[in-house]
């Protein structure tokens, strides 16, 4: 029997054969381009251009273009890797070493490579940038936050633009103009909630000049891979428009939980973060909303509401879960550390914790349009992406993304110490224990970087350090102003940076002098993230290209994530060892082993809620996918719009006749209604009576109705003598009935999915409930478009001015 490691093994040690090879041929090159003066290279890209265009010029359709493409592409490979590295020594003083060349082969190759932390993953992706960029079909950089795409546009933009390439920067709210600047640009650098909006959007507008990319997806380059393509894709883009008022509700319901004692009334479950009411809790609550029982009240509005009080209060918590800041309760990404801007909670939460805060409480917003991570990087005609830390999750990213994860060597061995973690019996000992080593390696002047689970917690450590006289930095979501000259100064001797996990990602943090002689950076952590990624992150803010240092995470058994997961099993080693002392610590690989495991649990729960996810979406997908289709045929559409618009009307009729004809015997027929039908949206209510239709059969009152359209539409044509305003006409009356409809389906599908969990209690798979009732009432909605552009149309009064 084949052993399955065997094979992975040898499958790993194949792919590094493949990037040595291509490595060996690029570095083949170095002297000739070393040689070359700066024309000559630079000269290079034109070169290139040509030799593409000539590739694809050759095939005879879309798929064969694609096809020369990539092959040219893979035959130019060698000789363009080898230009941007030239390119790079003269322009950054960098020349990307060989572990980076077979970094960037994985790119090209659209798959993930994982790079330690530190390895210069930027560097890397110029290679794979520059050869994808020269097709001119757009190469799009993608990053976790403005501020990195502006970073990394600027530095690596200048070796870009050297090379004759063109770079644009696609930043949160710009105008569309210089949006559409960037994307039109050979590389764009923008974050992927940009990308995901400005797609939404594009298919909102009505004007194809209003689209801000005017080219398809092609080349996506990710950046810290892990954290878009895994982590963000848990909730759905999602943009949304006004809503329909605050209920009082919140402010009653809150009030309301916050009399309610803790065990008594409710109990708080942590894991699932939910808080349940005990019969004492509904009790309490029949008697302050008057009610004989508030189950049987059928007022599940109320219910509801008090539903999401009692999460807002008992297991959202301030600073930790998000800020309150400008008045607004503002949500902080959990592996990020940063406030998400614009992002809410939904199904009302986001409302009780503004009520839980006394904040003005915010509207509750419509759904318009949406889409999951996930399906927009799908849509790439090839997607790649590079992390320090992917391995973990190998199987999601090959499953949803068809992206193999490659391990790509280190340049220079490692050097960092990972220490094994410290446990404590109580937080206090822990902190106690924390600062004590702060003060011990701050006396020394070696650097040190502490990590913190929570704005909160970050706080909590700075104020004991201010007690203790330790100097030190900030940085957190509430306190990133700063952040550049924070990070900047975090490896100098002496410095002591006290951050969220802010600090744990694609920050480059450079030791100062001497301080490589001190051991270089020590990372502490004062408690363990949810996912094993983070951790690593952090802990690779030391030790980069081969540097000293060394990484330490101290726990106690009050964490939440020992509390949530695992705190029995630890409890019971740890009563067993009989210690029960302030002071003690456990250091003990086995305890390090079973925070893993609790982590990977919690790993396996996430890749679970995001498959759901996803498995809603691609309901929805198909839908989005062919209502995008048609808008685009309507915008893009130059001389009539008479071959969609007929048709509708042609169906409307049909559905309307159908309805009315149920009966077998035409006495039983409904004529009355069909002409009132006619009356109000194909004609003149006096161009149609019941005794035009008496003696008709099904198909013959179709056509009779379908003539008196065409002849309405023919009388519009004359009004309209101008082909363009009639076109024009048409484009806002099928758009108009498209996006109502269409977006009041989103929303409608949005409350169905978080509705549909309930009905899990009658043995129904929700996920079938769902599909079933998305595909009902698509096809309603679809009757519903129709209808309304068939009225809008034939019932307008076009009036003389509309010529003008
Ligand atoms: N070929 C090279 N020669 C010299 N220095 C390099 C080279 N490549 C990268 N570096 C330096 O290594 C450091 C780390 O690079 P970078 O920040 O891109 O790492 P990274 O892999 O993105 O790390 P992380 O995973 O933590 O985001 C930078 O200071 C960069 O200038």
């Amino acid at each position: 029997m084949a052993n399955p490691i065997r094979k992975l093994v040898d499958n790993s040690k194949k792919q590094l054969k493949k990037l040595n090879n291509i490595a060996d041929q690029v570095e083949s090159y170095a002297d000739e381009m070393s040689a070359l003066t700066d024309a000559q290279l630079q000269a290079k890209t034109p070169f290139f251009q040509e030799k593409i265009a000539a590739a694809v010029a050759e095939a005879t359709d879309k798929d064969k273009r694609n096809k020369a493409l990539s092959k040219v592409l893979d035959e130019i490979l060698p000789e363009a890797f080898a230009v941007a590295r030239e390119g790079a020594k003269r322009v950054l003083g960098l020349y990307p070493f060989r572990v980076q060349i077979m970094g960037a082969a994985v790119l090209h190759g659209g798959n993930l490579a994982e790079m330690r932390t530190g390895e210069g993953k930027t560097l890397t992706a110029t290679m794979a940038v520059y050869l994808n960029a020269l097709s001119g079909r757009g190469v799009h950089v993608v990053t976790v936050n403005d501020y990195l795409s502006a970073r990394d546009a600027e530095q690596m933009g200048q070796l870009y633009n050297w090379l004759g390439l063109t770079v644009g920067v696609n930043v949160g709210d710009a105008p569309a103009d210089e949006k559409r600047a960037a994307y039109n640009a050979d590389i764009t650098y923008s974050t992927n909630f940009n990308i995901g909006f400005d797609y939404l959007r594009d298919n909102m507008v009505h004007r194809a000049d209003e689209r801000v990319m005017q080219r398809g997806l092609n080349f996506a380059l990710i950046d810290e891979a892990d954290s878009i393509l895994i982590d963000t894709a848990r909730t759905p883009l999602i943009i949304s428009g006004p809503g329909s008022g605050v209920s009082q509700l919140y402010a009653r319901a809150d009030r309301f939980v916050k009399t309610l004692v803790r065990d008594e009334d409710y109990k708080i479950d942590e894991e699932a973060k939910t808080t349940m009411m005990t019969n004492e809790g509904i009790h309490k609550a029949e008697v302050f909303f008057n009610l004989d029982n508030l189950y049987a009240a059928g007022d599940t509005a109320l219910t509801h509401h008090i539903d999401q009080a009692l999460r807002a209060n008992f297991n959202y918590i301030n600073d930790k879960d998000y800020v309150v800041q400008d008045g607004e309760v503002k949500l902080i990404d959990q592996s990020t550390g940063r406030i998400s801007e614009g992002t809410r909670l939904s199904d009302g939460l986001h409302q009780a914790i503004e009520a839980k805060e006394g904040v003005e409480i915010q509207e509750e917003n419509k759904s318009m349009a949406q889409i999951t991570y996930q399906n927009l990087f799908r849509m790439y005609k090839k997607l790649s992406g590079m992390t320090g830390t992917a391995k973990t999750e190998e199987e999601e990213l090959r499953e949803i993304y068809n992206m193999e994860v490659i391990t790509i060597p280190t340049n220079r061995p490692v050097k960092r110490v990972d220490y094994p973690d410290l446990l404590y019996p109580s937080m206090r000992a822990k902190y106690n224990a924390v600062v004590k080593l702060i003060q011990e390696l701050h006396a020394k002047g070696q650097p040190i970087l502490i990590g913190t689970g929570s704005v909160e917690s970050s706080e909590l450590l700075s104020k004991i350090l201010m007690a203790q006289n330790v100097p030190h930095n900030v940085l957190n979501a509430k306190n990133n102003a700063k952040e550049a000259e924070i990070i900047a100064n975090a490896g100098q001797r002496g410095a002591v940076t006290v951050a969220t996990n802010m600090a744990g990602r694609g920050t480059d943090i450079k030791l100062g002098p001497g301080v490589s002689e001190l051991g270089g950076l020590a990372v502490i952590a004062t408690e363990r993230h949810e996912s094993r990624r983070i951790d690593n992150q952090l802990r690779g803010r030391a030790g980069r290209q081969g540097d000293e240092g060394f990484s330490q995470f101290f726990l106690s058994l009050e964490d939440d994530l020992m509390i949530r997961f695992g705190a029995e099993r630890i409890r019971l080693i740890w009563e067993r060892m009989n210690l029960d002392e302030e002071e003690t610590v456990i250091k003990n690989r086995l305890i390090t082993r079973s925070v893993e495991s609790a982590q990977k649990r919690v790993e396996g729960n996430n890749y679970d809620t995001r498959k759901n996810v996803l498995q809603y979406d691609d309901v929805v997908r198909e839908q989005r996918e062919l209502m995008y289709r048609q808008r685009d045929i309507v915008i893009d559409e130059t001389k009539s719009l008479d071959w969609v618009l007929m048709p509708m009307v042609e169906r409307t009729i049909n559905r309307v006749v159908d309805a009315q004809t149920k009966g077998k015997k035409p006495a039983e027929w409904h004529l009355d209604q069909i002409v009132t039908f006619a009356g109000n949206v194909l004609v003149n209510e006096n161009d149609i009576s019941v005794a035009q239709l008496k003696g008709l059969d099904r198909d013959g009152i179709k056509a009779l109705l379908l003539n008196l359209a065409k002849e309405n539409y023919r009388v519009k044509q004359g009004q309209l003598y101008d082909p363009a305003q009639m076109l024009e006409f048409e484009k806002v009356v099928i758009l108009r009935a498209i996006d109502q409809h269409w977006t009041d389906h989103i929303d409608a599908l949005d409350r169905l999915r978080q509705g549909v969990g309930l009905r899990g209690y009658g043995q129904l798979n929700p996920l079938i409930e769902y599909q079933n009732e998305a595909f009902d009432n698509f096809n309603k909605m679809i009757a519903d478009v129709e209808y309304d552009a068939t009225r809008t149309f034939m019932k307008a009064e076009i009036r003389q001015n509309l010529q003008a």
